[in-house]
This record gives structure tokens, C-alpha cells and sequence, in this order.
């Protein structure tokens, strides 16, 4: 252990990217305390990852179940389909409850310190805790600011928890509103619309842009609006914001045109989820004692190595990873980062390698990636002097998604066409976020679609799709 500290490291902040740094340091034999001042697995355990795929789970059955369609498609006849509201919610707490106690328990195992309070950097190598019987002032040689992110409401949007709320509150399932509004197409949006038609709410979304699921890939993303917005009867605002929410029995929502700010319509629905992104929860950290200023939408400005700048360069044993940062708000994203900044922390210099690290939404179908979208290679090809390669192909080609009646559904590789170097690969269909991870994979070793069409794929799997894009790129 460092002479003369209390700790090697202290982490601020027990979510995922907290909890994966905190696993690291152990593992390379640091004595190590992590703070926390709410829920122990931050957002991703209690309002996050895992009461959202809970719902998902369930909801997802009661759309299949609820499919007589598709169910007579393969021969099943089956009677009503009923569900309890609560009995899934439940579902989802139990399980939030299940994952806090073991993250909790495997930090304890470990020997890992957990100090219940606030924390703040109090210059160099020093940090405070606020708890419940005062403050203490802990030294360590290093210091992990992992803090997160909280819902960003725009102005204009009153939040009351119960008619208007964002995804804190409606991953616990209260209620469920006949007709619900939700502001934003992103992944939160996506996943709610998924849950909520499933249960039978009539849903309408808005988005600020003028295009549906802004952030995903153009073609990924026509597939998805056909399969999981127009299919579903779902309507949508394109171009729209929602300018004013007043909570209340009807919910009030003005619309206006997002680009020219003309008022559009006026809504009175049940209930309204706001889903327009995160911010970083960075305030009150003592990061001015150590002379570190957030950048201009408040994140802590770190490097590749996670390490905290000041004025651009280092600030030595200060380290920040997880949603605060703004790199990546993901939860395997966090923890990696955090394992990152372990190894520095331990004189091996790492670097995280965004392009390889997968995102997914969980809809049904789901939607995943890595890397680069075709727009964003296209650039770079155009600025390196390179040309760009993208190959399709169809879950309606392949016989595993056909035996499951479940055809809708693509893949799409994006390369460069002089190495055939893999830059992103965006799938949308069935199991796509397990089927990613063969791409993240190829991204992370830099292959070729020349080296991934020899590579040989159990028949018939999802995963032949994959191999079908990779082998029409070469062909
Ligand atoms: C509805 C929803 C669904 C999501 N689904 C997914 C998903 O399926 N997959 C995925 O990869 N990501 C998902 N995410 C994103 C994921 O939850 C975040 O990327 C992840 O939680 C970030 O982890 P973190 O450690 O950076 O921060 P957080 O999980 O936010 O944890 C930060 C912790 O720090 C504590 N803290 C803050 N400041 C202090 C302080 N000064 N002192 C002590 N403690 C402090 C907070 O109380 C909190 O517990 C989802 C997010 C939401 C909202
Ligand atoms: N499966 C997952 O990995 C998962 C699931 C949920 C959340 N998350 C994480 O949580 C973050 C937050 O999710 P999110 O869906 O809130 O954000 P997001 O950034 O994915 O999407 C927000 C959407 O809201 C739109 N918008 C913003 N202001 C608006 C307004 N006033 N009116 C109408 N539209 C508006 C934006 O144009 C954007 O399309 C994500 O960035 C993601 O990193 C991940």
C-alpha cells in the first residue's frame, strides 16, 4: 500500500463505472474505499439497465403471447393473454433489489471500504465525505470521479413525478396511462414505446429533429421507424418540440416547430414521459481546489487514459470515467473506462477504444452497433482520401430468424473499400444485441471483410447474417 495514505484509491461514486474500477483495483492489489451518496449501483442497477430490461422482458411476452398471428403462424392457438401491472412492476423492483444486493456483497467480499455520503475532491490526493455523523477528510494516492448523469428536463417541461416524469420514476411502473406522450425518439423513448404499446397504451412520440432516432443509422433506423413505430399504430411529431408540459389531469403539451418555434398543437394526454437525454451530475465535486473546470456542457474533461485535464494537460492522481465524463453514457462503457484508468493508476498505459465498444436498445426487435455510422465514415474516408464500402444483408434470408416467424430484420457493414478494414456494423432484428458482439469483436482487432467472410458460423444461427454481409462485401 501507499505509504503515508489511507487508501491507494477512493472512488466517488458507486455505479457501474464505480463498481468496475473498484473490482480492478482489488484485483491489482490496490486497498481500495468507494463513496456513495444514494443508491449503491447508481443509476444503471436502480433506475437504469436493469428496471428497464425487466420491463422489457415481460412486456415483450405480452406482445408475443398477444400475437395470435404469428402464434397460428407456427401452429399455436392460445386464449386470452392476461397480465397484472403491478405483478410486473415487481418484477422489476425484485430484481433492482437482487442486482443492489449483490454488487453491494461483491465489493464487501473483496474488502473494498464503503463510505455512505457525499464526496469532493479537497486538493490534491484528499477528498471529504459528508455522512450522516459529519465530514471526514480521507486521503488516497488516487482519486476515480465516477458521479454519473441524471435526466436533462428542458425548459418549459414541469416534471411532478406522477403525470409528467422521466425514466427515474417510470421504470417503477406506477401506472399505466391509456394514452402516453413521450418526448424524445432516442433509447429511452425507443425502449418506454416498446414497453408501453406492449401493454396495450396508446403512445405518441415527439421529436425535436426531423428525423426519427436521430442517432442511429439512417437505414438501421427507416427499418426500425416501420417495424416499431408505423406497424405499431404509433404516433409521431418529427420536427416538433414540446414547448410547454403542465402536469395535471390532462396533461397540457405546446407544441411548436422546432425550427421556425411556431406554436403547432396543443395535446391532452394522460401522462407524459420526458426522455431528451442525460447531464452530467458534476456540481459540487471540489474540483476547483484542484483547479479543474468542467468543459461547456459540464462534463469533466478527461483524456483517452481517463486521467482529469486541467488546462489540457493532466492533473496527476486524478482520474474520471462513467456518464461524467460525456464519452459514452453506457454502462459497460463506465466500467470499462474504469478499468482503464486502474490500469494507469498501475503504470501500464491503456486507452479506452471507443470505436469498438457496442450500444444497444432493447426493443423487439432490437436495435445494436459499433463504430461508425455510414454519414460519420463517409466523412472521415472524404478527409483521409479513402472510399467507403457498405454491404446489407436480411434476417428474411435467413433460416433461423425464418423458423422463428420473426423475418424483420438487417445488418449492415460499413468498410473501408481499399484494406476492407471493418469501421461499424448496425443491426436491427432479433437478438441483434448478442449477435453485435462478433463485430465489436472484428472492430477491436482491426480485421478485414476480406480475413471475416472465411470465418465459418454454426448453421442455421442468427449469426449467419453477419457472415452473409461480410461474405457480400467480398464477393
Ligand atoms: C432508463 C435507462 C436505461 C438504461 N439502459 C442501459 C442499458 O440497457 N445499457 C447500458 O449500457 N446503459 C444503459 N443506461 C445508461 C447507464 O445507466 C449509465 O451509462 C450508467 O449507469 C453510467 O454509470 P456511472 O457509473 O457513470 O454513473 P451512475 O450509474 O449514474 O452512478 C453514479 C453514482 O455516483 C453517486 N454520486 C454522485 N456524486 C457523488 C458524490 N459526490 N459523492 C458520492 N456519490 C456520488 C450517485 O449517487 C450514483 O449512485 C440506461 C440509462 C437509463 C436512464
Ligand atoms: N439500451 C441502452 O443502452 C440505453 C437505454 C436507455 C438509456 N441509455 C442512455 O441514456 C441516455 C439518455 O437516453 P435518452 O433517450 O433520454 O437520450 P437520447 O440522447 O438517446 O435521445 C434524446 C432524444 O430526445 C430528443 N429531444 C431533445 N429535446 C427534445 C425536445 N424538447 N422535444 C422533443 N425531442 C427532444 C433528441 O433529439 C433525441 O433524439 C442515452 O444517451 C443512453 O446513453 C442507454
Amino acid at each position: 500500500m501507499s505509504e503515508g495514505f489511507d487508501y491507494d484509491l477512493v472512488i466517488l461514486g458507486a455505479g457501474v463505472g464505480g463498481h468496475g474500477a473498484a473490482l480492478h483495483a482489488v484485483s491489482c492489489g490496490l486497498k481500495t474505499a468507494i463513496v456513495e451518496a444514494a443508491d449503491m449501483g447508481g443509476t444503471c442497477v436502480n433506475r437504469g439497465c436493469i428496471p428497464s430490461k425487466a420491463l422489457l422482458a415481460a412486456s415483450g411476452r405480452v406482445r408475443e403471447l398477444r400475437n395470435a398471428h404469428h402464434l397460428k403462424s407456427l401452429g399455436i392457438q392460445l386464449g386470452n393473454v392476461e397480465f397484472d401491472r403491478q405483478g410486473i412492476a415487481d418484477h422489476a423492483n425484485n430484481l433492482v433489489a437482487k442486482i443492489q444486493g449483490d454488487l453491494t456483497n461483491s465489493l464487501k467480499r473483496l474488502g473494498v471500504d464503503i463510505i455512505r455520503g457525499w464526496g469532493k475532491v479537497a486538493g490534491t490526493q484528499k477528498v471529504t465525505v459528508t455522512t450522516d455523523s459529519g465530514e471526514k477528510t480521507i486521503t488516497a494516492k488516487d482519486i476515480i470521479l465516477s458521479p454519473g448523469s441524471v435526466p436533462f428536463v428542458p425548459p418549459g417541461i414541469q416534471v411532478d413525478g406522477k403525470t409528467v416524469f422521466t425514466s427515474d420514476q417510470a421504470v417503477k411502473l406506477e401506472s399505466l396511462p391509456e394514452w402516453v406522450a413521450i418526448i424524445g425518439s432516442g433509447y429511452i423513448g425507443l425502449e418506454f414505446s416498446d414497453v408501453y404499446s406492449a401493454l396495450g397504451s396508446e403512445v405518441t412520440m415527439i421529436e425535436a429533429l426531423d428525423q426519427l432516432m436521430p442517432g442511429f443509422d439512417r437505414d438501421i433506423a427507416k427499418l426500425a421507424e416501420r417495424v416499431l413505430i408505423a406497424n405499431r399504430d404509433i404516433e409521431t411529431h418529427v420536427g416538433i418540440y414540446a414547448k410547454k408540459v403542465i402536469p395535471g389531469s390532462p396533461v397540457i403539451i405546446e407544441l411548436a416547430n422546432f425550427k421556425t418555434k411556431e406554436d403547432v398543437d396543443v395535446l391532452e394526454v394522460d401522462a407524459c414521459l420526458v426522455a431528451t437525454g442525460r447531464i452530467p451530475a458534476t456540481q459540487n465535486l471540489g474540483l476547483d481546489s484542484v483547479g479543474v473546470e468542467l468543459d461547456r456542457r459540464n462534463f469533466i474533461p478527461v483524456n483517452d487514459n481517463m486521467a482529469v485535464l486541467s488546462a489540457g494537460e493532466p492533473v496527476p492522481h486524478l482520474w474520471a470515467i462513467g456518464d461524467a465524463t460525456g464519452k459514452m453514457m453506457l454502462a459497460h462503457a463506465a466500467s470499462a473506462q474504469g478499468i482503464v484508468a486502474v490500469e494507469n493508476i498501475c503504470g501500464r498505459r491503456k486507452e479506452v477504444d471507443y470505436p469498438s465498444i457496442p450500444a444497444a436498445a432493447f426493443t423487439h426487435p432490437e436495435i445494436s452497433y459499433v463504430g461508425m455510422t455510414e454519414t460519420a465514415a463517409k466523412e472521415k474516408g472524404s478527409a483521409e482520401g479513402w472510399a467507403v464500402g457498405t454491404t446489407k444483408s436480411y434476417f428474411k434470408g435467413n433460416s433461423k430468424a425464418l423458423a422463428e416467424g420473426e423475418a424483420d430484420g438487417m445488418a449492415k457493414v460499413i468498410y473501408r473499400k481499399d484494406t476492407g478494414e471493418v469501421l461499424g456494423v448496425h443491426i436491427f432484428g432479433m437478438h441483434a444485441s448478442d449477435i453485435i458482439h462478433e463485430a465489436s469483436a472484428a472492430i477491436a482487432n482491426r480485421q478485414s471483410v476480406h480475413t471475416l467472410a472465411h470465418l465459418v458460423h454454426a448453421h442455421p444461427t442468427l449469426s449467419e447474417v453477419l457472415d452473409e454481409a461480410y461474405k457480400r462485401a467480398v464477393a
